[in-house]
């Protein structure tokens, strides 16, 4: 209890300052401890279950308020305002010798009771006086419970008692508060002096206070300490002094043992079974409380946990998102550069094909100018050419053309050649019923003589027909075996029909041919393709064992007009002649030379058929029988059949030695100018299985193997089988030499008209 005069320090000794704590904090830490731990688990309350309930109380103007609790306006202390932001305090009633419904708070730590005490001190009324700026107008009393072991404390800090006017109290409302002050001192005062002097009657009930301090008066285990407070001013002396002596006449109470009564007996027992039970229930609660705190420690650091894997898990996210951005990124970065490296190489592309295109473009106009040139020179050829046309042109274009080793393409040249050849084709067709050779036409022109015109007396114009398309059909490979057999109806059709058609055009329709540069230019395509095939074929089909030209100067057959004198025309006619004296009749045997033929002169030799060349023609022109030991007579006939009757074709002179595959070329050549040139198989009539001798063998069978002919053992006998194909036609290659489809006497014939 602390007692002194207004200002004197007695709150601030109860409540203490941020730098001293006050009676309070010290009083709470020797109860519950020493140091309280942060986690509030390890102090000496927490070993030994100890805790404390608080309540705070204020005695004003004789009212009791309970600073812990919030009350309504009207509890407040008439006359006295509640500060700005301050909360009415709950009026409680005293109930015997104690506050009834009291609020207590309760803890074990006494750090955090004794601030949240100091706090709700700041609730009581003060005022500022000349004694002190923050004087307590009101007793305050923290009243501490201890359960456990069913102590109490109680700390009072008393209002100072003051003088009025040195207080400096002015106003009615001051006087009654200054007086209910003193009137609380007063009495406490008394009941002080009544218990020192042994009075029979103490006045407790003269104030609040002293009803409340009752109990610690009366009970003899119970201890009051008086805590004097003085101020060290001089000027405060006389209040010191009177402070000193109310001090020691509170020192002179002695208080005798109390006698217990058999109701104090019953109420003792019943408070101790009481306390016993709040005490178990105090544990239990504190408990409780211990244990809440631990979960919500664990709670806490679970939280803090999650928050940790929380953010964790953000991190991961992040960086997922960063790696796939990345990825993503870096997928369309290389599908990017695949596309422009494709892009390049078709732009390349592109720009080499725009290059190939521009240069054909090129090429292709440099063509049309040309042949547009070409085309206007040719019409004005033609129109120069209608008007006078000279058929001996034609032949010397062709003989350029077929000079040297002019193939197809020299041809061609001459369908865009000079007016000439369209004089020359003009002339063809004029004179279409005039027959000449085709064997003198080509032989020149495979002579490579340019100027035949000028040495033999005829035009082009006398050229037939049938030599300009004797050869121009040509087969095609598929059907070519069946169509062999009907070759030379099928050739005679369309010979009669070109010539025909030849014969019929007139000089009128030419005109118009002419006038119509594709026509005419199809027809002279035509015809050069025919003279040139025909040449060809003729090369082809005369094999004879004659060297080219100086065989035929042995002979004294030269077609050159250019090389050949008078004299030497005298000779090839003279040798023609021969030639043509020996066509025999079917069944003869002609006994010619072949190499006179200068058709002949230009195939390649037949080395194994025995021919000799005399060293003067003129004495070998005939052949009669066997002249010579090395010469042996072969009769060669058809073999009998439905169709024939196994006629005899003629008879031939050949060396001894030869075989089979000369004999063939003799009577291939017998054949052609009998115009019968059909395939053939020899028979050999000693072999009993009556099989014909492979082509291909015939080289290896001497004509000695064939039987003799009517015992006669010089004279043989050749038995031919018609065959339906060559055997050299199934290796037949484009534009390789053709056949020639022409009787070989016509061919005479017409080398004979043309000379
Ligand atoms: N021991 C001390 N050390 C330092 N300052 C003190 C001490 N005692 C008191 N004071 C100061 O003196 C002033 C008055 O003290 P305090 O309020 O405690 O007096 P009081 O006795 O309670 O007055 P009242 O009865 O009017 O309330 C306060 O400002 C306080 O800080």
């Amino acid at each position: 209890m602390m007692y002194g005069p207004t200002g004197s320090g007695k709150s601030h000794t109860m409540f203490g300052c941020s730098r001293k704590q006050g009676i309070v904090y010290r009083a709470l830490r020797d109860i519950l401890g020493e140091e309280e731990r942060d986690d509030g688990v390890d102090n000496a309350a927490f070993r030994l279950n100890l805790f404390v309930q608080v309540a705070v109380l204020e005695i004003y103007n004789e009212e009791i308020y309970d600073l812990l609790s919030v009350g309504n306006s009207n509890g407040v202390g008439a006359g006295v305002s509640l500060p700005k932001g301050a909360t009415p305090k709950a009026k409680l009633e005293v109930m015997g010798r104690k506050a009834k419904n009291a609020t207590y708070i309760y803890g074990n730590e006494a750090g955090k009771i004794s601030k949240e005490v100091a706090k709700i001190e700041k609730r009581r009324v003060v005022k500022s006086t000349l004694c002190n700026e923050r004087s307590s107008r009101s007793h305050c009393m923290i009243i501490l419970d201890v359960p456990p072991v069913g102590g109490r404390l109680l700390l009072v800090d008393m209002a100072g008692s003051e003088n009025i006017e040195q207080a400096g109290q002015t106003g009615l409302e001051a006087k009654m508060q200054t007086a209910k002050i003193n009137q609380g001192n007063v009495a406490l005062k008394r009941v002080v002096e009544s218990i020192a002097n042994g009075d029979s009657h103490v006045p407790f009930r003269d104030s609040k206070l002293t009803m409340l301090l009752q109990d610690s008066f009366e009970d003899d285990k119970s201890k009051i300490l008086m805590i004097l407070c003085a101020s060290p001013d001089p000027k405060e002396m006389h209040k010191t002094i009177a402070t000193l002596e109310y001090g020691a006449k509170a020192k002179c109470i002695v208080r005798v043992a109390h006698m217990p009564t058999p109701r104090d007996k019953l109420n003792t027992e019943d408070s101790s079974l009481l306390r016993s039970r709040i005490v178990a229930m105090n544990q239990f609660i504190y408990k409780l409380q211990i244990d809440n705190k631990l979960k919500e420690k664990e709670r806490d650091k679970a939280m803090r946990d999650l928050l940790h894997k929380e953010e964790e898990l953000l991190g991961l996210r992040l960086k997922l998102e960063l790696i796939e951005a990345r990825g993503t990124a870096e997928r369309e970065e290389e599908i990017n550069c695949k596309v422009m490296e494709r892009t390049q190489v078709l732009i390349i592309e592109l720009q080499k094909m725009e290059e190939t295109m521009h240069y054909q473009q090129e090429e292709l106009s440099f063509l049309r100018r040309k042949l547009h040139e070409i085309e206007a020179k040719n019409h004005k050829e033609n129109e120069d050419a209608f008007q006078g046309m000279d058929g001996g042109k034609l032949l010397k274009r062709m003989s350029e053309m077929c000079s040297g080793d002019q193939g197809m393409e020299k041809s061609m040249e001459l369908d865009m050649g000079d007016q000439n050849s369209n004089c020359d084709v003009k002339e063809i067709k004029e004179d279409i019923s005039h027959a000449t050779t085709d064997i003198h036409l080509g032989t020149h022109l495979n002579s490579g003589y340019s100027s035949l015109e000028d040495e033999i007396d005829f035009d082009m114009p006398k050229i037939t027909d049938r030599v300009c398309l004797s050869t121009v059909f040509e087969r095609d490979d598929e059907g070519e075996d069946e169509e062999i057999m009907e070759e030379p109806e099928i050739d005679k059709e369309v010979l009669e029909e070109l010539s025909d058609s030849f014969a019929t055009l007139s000089k009128d329709q030419f005109k118009e041919n002419v006038k119509d540069p594709t026509s005419a230019r199809k027809t002279r395509i035509q015809n050069i393709f025919r003279l040139c095939g025909n040449h060809r074929e003729l090369a082809q089909q005369v094999n004879l064992p004659v060297s080219p030209m100086k065989k035929l100067e042995n002979t004294n057959i030269h077609l050159s007009p250019l090389a050949l004198s008078k004299d030497s025309n005298a000779k090839v006619n003279h040798a023609v002649e021969s030639v043509v004296q020996a066509k025999p009749g079917k069944n003869t045997i002609p006994n010619v030379r072949l190499t006179d033929n200068m058709v002949f002169s230009l195939t390649p030799p037949l080395a194994s058929v025995c021919f000799k060349e005399n060293e003067d023609s003129k004495e070998n022109t005939t052949c009669n029988g066997a002249e010579s030991a090395n010469l042996t007579e072969v009769y060669v006939k058809w073999e009998a059949s439905k169709e024939s009757s196994g006629n005899l074709i003629r008879k031939l002179m050949v060396k001894k030695n030869s075989s089979l595959s000369d004999l063939r070329n003799l009577i291939e050549i017998t054949l052609l100018e009998d115009n019968r040139n059909q395939p053939f198989a020899f028979l050999l009539l000693a072999d009993p299985s009556g099989t014909p001798v492979v082509k291909d063998k015939e080289a290896e069978v001497p004509v000695s193997k064939l039987p003799f002919c009517n015992t006669q053992h010089n004279s043989h006998l050749a038995c031919l089988r018609h065959t339906k194909s060559n055997v050299q036609r199934q290796n037949h290659i484009p534009f390789s030499p053709l056949e020639n489809m022409l009787p070989l006497h016509v061919m005479k014939a017409q080398v004979e008209e043309a000379l």
